[in-house]
């Protein structure tokens, strides 16, 4: 018997290809693995079916296959208080929240965490594009070595505590590795499709999932000069920066979102992909997590993302007494949007990230970012 076998590993299993790698990775090292499938939202459709269901029958399969113990816990209630309500919240108030960070610092790596660790577990493994390493005695969040789909952007907000209690087997390997893996054992979620959008409103049309729980109020589209271009269905339908859904035709560059007014109501349009006012040279960053023990006492530079698909940007940090943070970037940026995640980085090192409160341009807020 290895080593392995006394330590025991709970796999955070969705009943994707991901997580069945994980599981399977971790039982080939011997470990004493248990397979844990959370309930976080009920999407009972008029036919009685519910994905969760189908979900849950394939980490079944998976953990028959294995030969490990599973069972499913239903966090439910926390997740609709911890991640639904401040999706809602923040939607409500024009801003673009990111429910799957919220629902790795809430749920995932803590609720989660804390359900396995009462089970007796010695880690927490799940099947993130991320790496965890040893250094000088501090544990470190790595990107995952397959950049396209690392995932460590939406780890930002989880503490740094509980690092030395984290597994990510697939930090090593890309996700063709982990497809081949997945056939090669026959895994009953080897061809099985990636997931994609936001877990709880998975394939539906989003404008009608959020019209279902926040009444939409119509307005005016206007240019920041206030010429009237149209009316829109409800602020928090439209993201800074986007394109789609205006229908504004007519001559010249197409049409794109450059910034809300809450007080009035007023989308503010404007036209071409680099229209002046999405662009700003600073922001301000609320909420800050530090996963590495960074010294706060004076300015550093670094890399920083401000959206998932997005190369890094060079930036310099400015620590304030508060514990938010000023960023200023080398280069302007397009679109910095309210709600989202900005996340430092030195080199593949994930230093830790904020939410992004407001932009900036030659020192002044641009109130209609915010
Ligand atoms: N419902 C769930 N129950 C338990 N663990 C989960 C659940 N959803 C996600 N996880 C864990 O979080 C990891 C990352 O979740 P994400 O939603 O990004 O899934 P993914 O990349 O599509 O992975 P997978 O292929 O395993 O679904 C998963 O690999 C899994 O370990």
């Amino acid at each position: 018997m290895s080593d392995n076998a006394n330590t025991r590993v709970v796999v955070g299993m969705s009943g994707g290809v991901d997580s069945s790698v994980t599981a399977l990775l971790l039982k080939q090292q011997g470990y004493d693995v248990v397979g844990i499938f959370m309930k976080n939202w009920d999407d009972t459709d008029e036919f009685g079916v519910c994905t969760a269901t189908e979900d849950y029958e394939d980490v079944a399969r998976v953990c028959h296959q294995l030969d490990i113990p599973y069972y499913s816990v239903n966090f439910e209630s926390k997740y609709w208080d911890k991640v639904f309500q401040y999706f809602l919240d923040e939607y409500q108030a024009g801003r673009t929240p990111n429910p799957d960070v919220m629902c790795n610092k809430e749920i995932k790596f803590k609720a989660f965490l804390d359900h396995a660790m009462g089970l007796g577990a010695d880690y927490l493994a799940t099947g993130h594009y991320a790496r965890v390493r040893e250094r000088d005695g501090q544990v470190e969040m790595l990107r995952g070595v397959d950049r396209n789909k690392d995932q460590t952007y939406f780890l930002n907000q989880i503490s740094s505590d509980i690092l030395p209690k984290i597994m990510f087997p697939l930090g090593e390997l890309d996700k063709q590795e982990v497809r081949d893996i997945a056939k090669e054992h026959d895994l009953a979620t080897a061809t099985k499709k990636d997931s994609t959008g936001i877990c709880f409103i998975g394939e539906r049309n989003f404008k009608d999932f959020l019209s279902e729980y926040l009444p939409a109020q119509p307005g005016q589209m206007q240019t920041l000069s206030g010429e009237v271009k149209g009316e829109h269905d409800g602020l928090m339908y439209y993201t800074i920066g986007q394109r789609q859904g205006l229908g504004i035709g007519g001559a010249g560059d197409p049409w794109f979102v450059v910034g809300k007014n809450l007080d009035d109501n007023v989308l503010y349009v404007g036209q071409g992909f680099h229209h002046d006012a999405l662009y700003s040279d600073a922001l301000l960053a609320v909420d800050v997590n530090w996963l590495v023990d960074q010294d706060l006492s004076e300015p550093f530079t670094c890399t920083a993302k401000f959206r998932y698909r997005q190369q890094d940007s060079g930036v310099t940090v400015y620590p304030n007494a508060d514990g938010t943070v000023q960023v200023k970037f080398d280069e302007p940026e397009r679109a910095i949007t309210p709600g989202q995640a900005v996340v430092f980085y030195d080199d593949d090192l994930c230093l830790g990230g904020g939410t992004i409160e407001e932009a900036y341009r030659h020192e002044e807020p641009l109130a209609h970012l915010a």
